[in-house]
């Protein structure tokens, strides 16, 4: 369902919107930090059950974007609508909440708690341990039941991601990949309806980068919106429809994977590199 914006008169159209269903709606986003404009005035949509790619060089602006949608910076102007609901300057809480999850927020994982532990963590309303202490005996039944259920469903997720075979293990001990797949099982523990990855392939070797792929791809097919940034080009040009470049706090261009590798201004913003 691809549908072009045109440009209005005079106006250079380097962008190829697609936006028909949108589940995240950035329009006219300015931060600022002291003199330094870090976003300014990017507009641009993600496609509901999409994987967008959000690339361009450093210092685009792409880590101010996503903090700017995921409630860590407060925007100096514009919007960011999130299922059709204005969440600007919400917080990083209410707008996980939401079901709009980033795995940068939760990368920070427990080192010395196992891995499962850590994907239980994530469900939102769960009983915790601090009701525990608190509530009245009669409801402890329920404290044991919900415990129990959390644990079946992080043993699901787990096995999802194909590493229930490290469960007991202590988080700080995964290698960089494991860590990967730990922060996405965890993110997905949260119900959420999008993610938003944060270079998932960094560091991460192929044999498990074909996993982590696989599984966004599974996730995809099953409704999940994914919006990432990535510096890996190959993981963007292949596994994203759609691709927005930023490039000094704007959005150069959008479109999809093929077009945006012949925009010649694209190519010169990479500074001539190839991408
Ligand atoms: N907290 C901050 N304080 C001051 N300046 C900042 C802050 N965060 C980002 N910037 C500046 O804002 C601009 C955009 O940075 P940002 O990190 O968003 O770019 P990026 O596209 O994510 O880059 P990279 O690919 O290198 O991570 C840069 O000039 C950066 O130095």
């Amino acid at each position: 369902m691809s549908e072009s914006t045109q440009a209005t008169a005079g106006e250079k159209d380097t962008t190829e919107k697609r936006v028909a269903d949108p589940v995240l709606q950035i329009e006219e986003l300015d931060k600022r930090f002291g003199g330094i404009v870090a976003v300014d005035g990017a507009s641009f949509a993600v496609e509901r059950g999409s994987i967008t790619g959000l690339i361009g060089p450093n210092g685009a602006g792409k880590s101010t974007t996503f903090n700017c949608i995921t409630g860590v910076h407060r925007p100096d102007g514009g919007s960011v609508v999130f299922d059709g609901t204005d969440i600007t300057g919400e917080s990083p809480e209410r707008i996980a909440n939401r079901g709009l999850v980033r795995t940068f927020q939760i990368a920070r994982e427990l080192p010395e708690m196992t891995v499962l532990e850590n994907v239980m963590l994530g469900p939102k309303g769960q009983l915790g341990e601090s009701i525990w202490r608190s509530v009245a005996p009669i409801a402890r039944g329920n404290v044991i039941e919900q415990e129990e259920e959390l644990r079946d469903q992080a043993w699901e997720t787990l096995e999802f991601f194909e590493i229930d075979h490290l469960a007991e293990e202590y988080a700080g001990n995964l290698s960089g990949g494991q860590r990967k797949l730990l922060e996405l099982a965890r993110a997905l523990s949260t119900d959420p309806e999008m993610l938003l990855l944060d270079e998932p392939m960094a560091g991460v070797n192929p044999s498990l980068e074909r996993k982590l792929l696989d599984r966004i791809h599974d996730l995809q097919e099953e409704g999940y919106s994914f919006l990432l940034v990535e510096h890996d080009m190959d993981v963007i040009m292949e596994h994203c429809e759609h691709v927005v470049v930023m490039h000094q706090g704007q959005v150069l261009a959008e479109g999809p994977p093929a077009t945006i590798k012949s925009n010649e201004e694209v190519i010169e913003a990479y500074l001539g590199g190839e991408i």
